[in-house]
């Protein structure tokens, strides 16, 4: 059959072709195209197969990726030999990139046609917004310019989204960031804003995971799909915890600690599972305790993209539990954390959305007077504290107070002690240490650790 004028799938197996008999031509590629610029969904199957070996100093070849694609049935449909054949039709090294930007070029095309005719098929709708056509339009444009990475915006057109942005916020209808849930918080940062990362950093219990889950459930709540990607805890045990604060929320708390155990009651059991399925539909997507490194991170969140734009649902925010947990393969931890901040932060621009890094500080806040986390806890993890947009810090005195021995307390060291417990009992500061663009301070909040519920004080 012959390729249809906006694809070119013999340019495709000569370049799949060339990377496959030396990987030295991937780096040369690597910037030019995605495995999504294939017109030949199998073709792009492949290429996110060899930059997956790659990633990890493995050699990509058509005896290696057969292996890597035996449950592939596109691949399958094409013969055991099409790889082979693949390799046998390869081009010069020298050549690879022209052809790389060749069907690079040539998706860029396909996509533009068929933003073009969605939008075409929209003026046809006497009812259609003509604001909404150009939104699409002005957001197709948007898209390309992060995927070219390079291209110029003039002024006149970075005013005019500065005033799109302004406007939006204005009026007030929606936020222009994703929304918190935390009342307080959305009206210092505006919520979470596209392209941002957001580092959260504080002491292990200190509540950082259980925030930034609330923090998810309550974006899918409202309409924006999250892609949730811890390498602490496993997906049911992160649904148990978002389970556990429905229930709070529906003022039934059932503490997920007890569902784990096995010691609730039978009420409770089912004011759990009546809690599971009312919030079963959110759009939060988890990943393997596999997906460790930053490659497979990349590729997890671009899928989640995919699969929530297919729902209707776009990502609209991506949280990874915690940085120092990450792989990059990097000397020391130092290099490694500053790789992982840095992707971090190409990701939330990459993908259009804001990344919530978590962030483990080490022991020096617990030997201090104060455990309040400062910048400088976050100095020694890499680069992290430069790259971020917005750094908070969850804090929670109780945690500190009730740990404290009073045995070497008079009595009256003891009351004061307690009434300064019961002062900051089920509270928690989250601090906002730096924003780019705007005021730093501190939100007080509800934590009930054992629900994972976190509301705004007076909530
Ligand atoms: N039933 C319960 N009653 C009281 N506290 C609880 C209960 N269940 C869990 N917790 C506490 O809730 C906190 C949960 O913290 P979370 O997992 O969010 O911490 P974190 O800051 O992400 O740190 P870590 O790295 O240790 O996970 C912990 O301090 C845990 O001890």
């Amino acid at each position: 059959m012959a390729d249809s004028p906006l694809e070119n799938i013999g340019a495709e197996q000569n370049l799949l072709g060339s990377i496959l008999l030396n990987n030295d031509v991937l780096p040369r590629v690597s910037g030019l195209i995605t495995a999504e610029d294939f017109a030949d969904p199998v073709h792009g199957r492949i290429f996110a197969a060899i930059q997956a070996r790659a990633a990890k100093d493995q050699l990509a070849d058509a005896v290696t990726l057969r292996a890597m694609m035996a449950d592939d049935a596109g691949l399958a449909d094409l013969g055991p030999e099409y790889l082979a054949r693949l390799a046998g039709a390869a081009i010069s090294i020298f050549a690879a990139p022209d052809y790389a930007r060749l069907i690079a070029g040539l998706a860029k095309k396909r996509r533009l046609a068929a933003m073009l005719s969605d939008a075409l098929e929209g003026l046809g709708d006497a009812d259609a917004d003509a604001d909404a056509i150009l939104g699409q339009v002005e957001a197709f444009g948007l898209s390309q310019e992060r995927r070219g990475g390079a291209e110029i915006i003039s002024f006149m057109k970075a005013a005019g989204l500065a005033v799109v942005a302004a406007s939006a916020a204005h009026t007030g209808e929606t936020l222009p960031g994703v929304p918190t849930g935390v009342e307080r918080l959305d009206e210092m940062l505006g919520g979470f804003h596209a392209g941002e990362l957001i580092v959260l950093g504080g002491r292990p219990g200190m509540g950082k995971s259980s925030l930034a889950l609330s923090i998810a459930t309550h974006a899918a709540t409202c309409g924006h799909g999250v892609g949730f990607i811890s390498l602490e805890m496993d997906a049911a045990s992160l649904a148990s915890r978002a389970i556990s604060e429905a229930t709070a929320l529906q003022n039934r708390p059932v503490p997920y600690s007890a569902v784990r155990r096995g010691t609730v009651s039978d009420r409770e059991f089912d004011d759990f599972r009546g809690a599971a399925k009312d919030i079963s539909e959110l759009p939060i997507s988890f990943t393997p305790p596999q997906c460790r490194d930053l490659e497979s991170i990349y590729s997890s969140a671009k899928r989640m993209q995919k699969l929530f734009a297919s729902r209707g649902t776009p990502l609209g925010l991506l949280v990874v539990d915690y940085v120092q947990l990450v792989r990059a393969g990097r000397k020391t931890r130092f290099e490694e954390v500053t790789e992982i901040s840095i992707a971090l932060k190409s990701m939330a621009l990459t993908l259009g959305v804001p990344v919530l890094a978590l962030s483990q500080l080490n022991r020096g806040v617990d030997n201090r007077d104060d455990h309040r986390p400062m910048t400088s806890d976050l100095r020694e993890s890499g680069q992290l504290e430069q790259d971020a947009d917005v750094i908070l810090f969850c804090y929670r005195a109780e945690h500190y107070l009730a740990r404290k021995s009073t045995d070497d307390m008079e009595s009256i060291e003891i009351q004061a002690h307690y009434a300064a417990l019961d002062a900051v009992r089920g509270k928690m500061e989250i601090i906002v240490d730096k924003q780019r663009n705007g005021d730093t301070g501190t939100v007080v909040v509800r934590f009930d650790p054992a629900t994972n519920f976190v509301r705004g004080i007076g909530a």
